[in-house]
């Protein structure tokens, strides 16, 4: 798993006990899934299909940086699915994790589901390169 990016927890980020909100932790957990999944599968036609459990593990608080790691769990024909763990960047306690969102590729006219290409080798292979820097 990678961890890709950080974001600060702002007094706007709270709920009404002073720790971040479920639905901006929800709101992050799309959208830094979502760049991942358009960088792996090269394309930016995609849609969120399919978010599964999500388990709040420990709260994050105002101040507190977390970090977001990413990791491709599966590849189909029109699909990837992602896992998206969160935790904070010092304690690096899981915040919470998100075990299947899934991504669909869609016609930008029709907006049906269109194959994207990829395979999970292959997006294997990329990342390990990427991880030793020769990407
Ligand atoms: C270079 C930088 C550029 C930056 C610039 C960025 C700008 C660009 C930003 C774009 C970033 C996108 C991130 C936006 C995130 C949203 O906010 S999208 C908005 C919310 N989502 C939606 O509105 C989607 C609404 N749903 C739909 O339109 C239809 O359900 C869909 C997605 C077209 C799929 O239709 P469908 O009939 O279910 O299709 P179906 O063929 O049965 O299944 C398609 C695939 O989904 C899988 N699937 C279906 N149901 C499920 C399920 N319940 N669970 C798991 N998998 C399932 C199937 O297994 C299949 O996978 P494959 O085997 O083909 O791999």
């Amino acid at each position: 798993m990678r961890f890709l990016s950080r974001r600060l927890v702002m007094p706007n980020d709270l709920n009404y006990a002073n720790s971040l909100f479920g639905g901006r932790a929800l709101e992050w957990i799309d959208e830094e899934s979502a760049i991942y999944a358009i960088f792996q599968l090269e394309t930016n036609q995609l849609v969120t299909k399919h978010i599964g459990e999500i388990n709040f593990e420990s709260p994050a608080m105002q101040g507190d940086v977390v970090e977001f790691g990413l990791e491709t769990k599966q590849v189909g024909r029109t699909s990837i699915t992602i896992t998206c763990l969160v935790r904070n960047k010092e304690t690096k306690k899981t915040i919470c994790l998100a075990d299947d969102i899934v991504f669909v590729q869609v016609d930008r006219e029709t907006r049906l589901p269109v194959a994207h290409g990829k395979t999970f080798d292959e997006l294997q292979k990329r990342a390990k390169l990427e991880m030793q820097g020769l990407l």
